[in-house]
């Protein structure tokens, strides 16, 4: 047996006397003329670099170099050998890959506790990691000086939970559909990363379209667009009547588009606008929007924004199952997130449900609210707009600064009640859902819902205008016979988000929330020949 091999042998001795005709079969095979049996690995002379080129072939086959070959470690002597410039490679190779390998477990297990202490929940593929703070956006997407300078300007020095997921999601070119808490931030949760993408303004034509339910949610959206936006020369138009009639889009240079759903499409159907350009298509309220008297006006401006690139995300605080079905339908690999619990009201609104009896008995206890503690900013939900001015009417002598808001009124005059009420002129707004979504009125100290909401979205959006970026608020809820059935399902509400609830009410069947528009009384206290 040649010495080169003895090593696989070690420790084993061979009885040469016992065995002499083996043995001299042996010796003549060995001495022959070199074509010995090519099978019998025993025999081979192991060359050190015979060994690396095998090794390296054996790893190229995925088989794994500390492997044993019939008992013995073959490579363990390796160790002795000094390592070829390829060995050196495969081994920086190597280790190149398992710190790779522990940078991403690390990575991982840094994203899910950074969701965990924010309570975001994610799920679809490939989930970019949440922004750890805004200075993030810069070192790891690009995001241009005048951005964070803003962002700093308005004394925001942390990102909101949404915003920490939602960013980086839609930045990293995925679709995007998200649910977060009212007054929780969504809206520069999309306006960031749009900002950051389309980087600078441009002639191309419009590239991002944000549609809102109701105009004075739009023209909030593009106060908020342009405040973000300062610094950079980006074109952001609110689509208003005027433009819809005598706009001329091909000539009217605009980056961001803002509009609701039917000026839009009015725009689109009388050619006015040109959507196939359009990068960003964001759907804000998004499940007021899907709702079957907006659908088909979604589905219009949908079908313009041609682009077979376009990105489209939902927000809203509220994400029902009907819109979470319809989003995975015609969104491609899209990420869904959720901060807190699906559908749940801000935790620090403290909630409070008040039996009044009877339509008298709710103007009552209104009255007496007030007389005992006036906290405005005060804002107070009925039914509809009769009985918005009702209300108003029965309160404008009341030596309260009082106004209405309603979608019968003039453009002009609801836009001066919300800016009166947003500058303190008026301490306590009379409104119909109109202004329940989206509006960010800062400090409203309380929500009134003087009539029952006709569902639990409407409730979770009504009591949202208070309580909002981490300040306290609060909501009171009035109540009678008729509203009892359902009262269960705003106790659900409440109770999700921390809220006491009496146990009777808890205890009340569960029922399924149709839309509730009981016939209620009257408010107005005035005889019947004096009313209108
Ligand atoms: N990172 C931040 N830090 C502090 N405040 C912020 C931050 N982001 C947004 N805000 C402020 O929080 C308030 C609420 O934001 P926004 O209106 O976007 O909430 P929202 O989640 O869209 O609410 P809603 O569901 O009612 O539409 C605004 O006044 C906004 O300026």
């Amino acid at each position: 047996m040649g010495k080169d091999t003895s090593f696989l042998f070690s420790g084993i001795s061979f009885n040469k006397k016992k065995f002499a005709n083996d043995f001299a079969r042996f010796k003549e095979k060995e001495q022959g003329n070199g074509n010995g049996p090519t099978d019998d690995f025993d025999s081979r002379k192991l060359d050190p670099e015979e060994v690396a080129v095998s090794v390296r072939k054996r790893k190229r086959k995925n088989v794994s170099v500390s492997e044993t070959v019939e008992g013995f470690s073959v490579f363990k002597s390796s160790k002795s050998v000094p390592l070829s410039i390829d060995e050196q490679n495969d081994q920086d190779e190597e280790n190149q890959l398992s710190r790779k390998k522990k940078d991403l477990n690390w990575q991982i297990e840094r994203d899910a506790l950074l969701r965990k202490k924010h309570l975001i929940h994610v799920s679809g593929n490939n989930v970019p990691s949440p922004l750890q703070n805004f200075a993030e956006l810069s070192s790891s997407y690009g995001c241009e000086s005048y951005l964070l300078h803003n962002l700093a300007e308005l004394g925001f020095e942390e990102p909101t939970p949404i915003q920490r997921q939602a960013i980086p999601v839609l930045l990293s070119g995925r679709e995007c559909f998200a649910c977060a808490p009212t007054g929780s931030g969504k809206t520069l949760a999309f306006v960031c990363p749009m900002l950051i993408k389309l980087k600078h303004a441009s002639k191309d034509g419009i590239r991002a379209v944000i549609l809102c339910p109701t105009r004075e949610l739009a023209a909030q959206t593009t106060r908020e667009c342009k405040r973000m936006a300062k610094g950079n020369k980006f074109r952001i138009k609110l689509m208003t009547k005027e433009l819809v009639r005598n706009g001329d889009f091909s000539k009217l240079l605009c980056d961001i588009l803002i509009s609701t759903p039917l000026r839009l499409q009015l725009a689109i159907r009388k050619k006015k606008v040109d959507l196939s350009r359009v990068e960003y298509l964001v759907l804000d309220e998004s499940d007021k929007l899907f709702e079957l008297g907006m659908l088909k006006q979604i589905d219009s401006v949908a079908k313009a924004c041609s682009n077979t690139s376009v990105i489209r995300s939902l927000f809203s605080a509220t994400l029902p199952d009907f819109v979470e079905e319809l989003a995975r339908t015609i969104m491609h690999d899209a990420v869904r997130v959720i901060v807190g619990r699906k559908n749940t009201a801000s935790d620090t609104i403290k909630q409070k449900l008040v039996f009044a009896g009877s339509e008298e008995g709710k103007l009552l206890a209104l009255r007496q609210s007030f007389a005992e503690s006036l906290n405005p900013p005060v804002l107070i939900f009925v039914q509809n707009k009769t009985r918005a001015n009702e209300l108003y009417e029965e309160l404008k002598f009341d030596s309260i600064r009082v106004g209405v808001v309603h979608s019968d009124l003039a453009q002009k005059l609801r836009e001066n009640a919300v800016d009166d009420f947003r500058a303190g002129n008026m301490w306590v707004l009379i409104a119909t859902d109109v202004v329940a979504r989206g509006l960010d009125f800062k400090g409203v100290n309380c929500v009134i819902n003087f009539d029952f909401p006709d569902s639990a979205a409407a409730y979770i959006h009504r009591i949202g205008r208070s309580g909002r970026a981490g300040r306290t608020g609060e909501a009171i809820t009035f109540y009678t016979e008729d509203d009892v059935p359902l009262l269960r399902n705003i106790a659900n509400v409440m109770a999700a988000s921390g809220c006491e609830v009496p146990c009777w009410i808890m205890a009340l069947p569960k029922v399924k929330w149709r839309r509730h528009h009981p016939e209620r009384e009257s408010i107005s206290t005035k005889p019947l020949d004096q009313k209108e």
